[in-house]
């Protein structure tokens, strides 16, 4: 897929921006903070529903605007979706597909999809694990999009569970409140539910994913010791030893809600005294492994890089052999990548139906990727 169009009103730095696209290598050229970033962020923001550099959507909007507006145009085997998304901080947004509204916003997803390489991840090997579940759920609902709304019912029962530990445990009180526990129970069951389809899709996803970034690593730090990926969840042991590994099981939701159910009442005790949810997959991380050692805290700067890169080459690749070609966003990475590393990504990325580029200046881009270039300069985006 590729866009061939994108325009934005009143998104970040931008009052106006748009750009006609097209397939193959986009370069973007601009001194630093003119605005290159923010178009590929709205360009992120119609894949995932999401910014990769902010949580919430305030500071996507203009300063002094009320609300932001982004829309693409996406060729996908010669069919062509127009998606607009208007972005109102604190109300719901809302969407049209070739100008007609949809339902939810969350109906746009899977129009298109992207893989985003930017210097933020680097939280991906260094920060804390939601950083890492964070990007095994974004791969999730790119690679089926019903997993946004699986993700979304998990967590609005999380948090209702969570409100009820706190009320129902002797932790106010000095007693347990015997209604409170009742309704844990029933809490409990929904937890269950959307946590197994959560956690088997995870599982699946990088039983799927760890040989893609096994060979992304090696392509990029051939001399590095291997990289390999693991799921570690909550329920430890209890987990069937064949789920989430390559050539294992495919995970069933339907076992790992038996198995959620046991340790959700093995762990009550615990949980009451808390005040928290202690098991399930907001506890599980993604082991990053480099040889024997964890990443995280082991790895250098050079191998975390490497390793970031690998996760998203990885997802990149996994997505083309499942569903066609992503389009690829690499936002101002070729001038932190040593000679190797510059080369395989460039490789890869010539290879792309589409790739947007970022740089300060033309010459961090490899050559086998001069394309179509527009330059980013006093709020205006235009083409050389
Ligand atoms: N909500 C907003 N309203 C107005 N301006 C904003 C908003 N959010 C960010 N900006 C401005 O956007 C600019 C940053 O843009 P961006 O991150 O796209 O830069 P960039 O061109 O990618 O630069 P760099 O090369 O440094 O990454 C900053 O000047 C910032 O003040």
């Amino acid at each position: 897929m590729y866009l061939r169009h994108l325009q934005v009103t009143d998104f970040r730095s931008w009052p106006l921006a748009d750009l006609a696209l097209e397939p193959g290598p986009v370069v973007l050229v601009g001194q630093n903070g003119r605005g290159k970033t923010n178009l590929l962020e709205a360009i992120g923001y119609v894949a995932t529903l999401g910014s990769h550099r902010v949580a919430t959507d305030a500071p996507l909007v203009r300063h002094g605007c009320e609300r932001a507006l982004i829309r693409v145009a996406v060729v996908n085997e010669d069919r062509e979706l127009t998606v607009e998304l208007e972005i109102t901080p604190g109300r719901a947004n809302r969407a049209r597909v070739n100008r007609g509204a949809v339902g939810k916003p969350r109906d746009v997803l899977g129009i298109l999809r992207t893989v985003l390489f930017s210097p933020e991840d680097l939280a991906l090997v260094r920060g804390d694990p939601s950083e890492r579940r964070r990007f095994m759920d974004e791969l999730l609902v790119l690679r089926a999009p019903r997993y946004a709304g699986v993700r979304a019912d998990y967590e609005k029962v999380l948090k209702q569970r969570n409100a009820l530990l706190k009320t129902a445990g002797k932790r106010r009180t000095g007693r347990e409140d015997p209604y409170a526990l009742s309704t844990l129970d029933v809490w409990d069951d929904h937890l269950s539910v959307a946590g197994a389809q959560l956690l088997a899709a995870r599982l699946n996803l990088i039983a799927d994913l760890a040989p893609y970034t096994a060979d992304a690593y090696m392509g990029v730090a051939p001399d590095s010791r291997p990289a390999k990926i693991a799921y570690k969840s909550s329920l430890g042991e209890a987990l069937p030893p064949s789920y989430g590994v390559p050539g294992g099981e495919r995970a069933e939701a339907d076992v790992l809600r038996e198995l959620l159910l046991k340790a959700l009442a093995d762990t009550r005790r615990q949980e009451l005294e808390r005040g928290i949810s202690l098991v399930g997959p907001h506890r599980d991380e993604l082991e990053l492994i480099l040889g024997e050692a964890p990443a995280k805290g082991y790895a250098s700067h050079g191998e975390s890089w490497s390793f970031a890169l690998a996760l998203r080459l990885g997802s990149y690749e996994l997505l083309r052999a499942e569903a066609g070609e992503p389009v690829l966003l690499l936002d101002d990475v070729f001038a932190e990548l040593d000679r190797k590393r510059r080369a395989r990504l460039a490789e890869v990325a010539a290879g792309a139906e589409q790739v947007l580029i970022t740089a300060a200046v033309a010459e961090d881009v490899p050559e086998e990727l001069a394309g179509a270039r527009f330059t980013v300069a006093d709020g205006e985006v235009n083409r050389v």
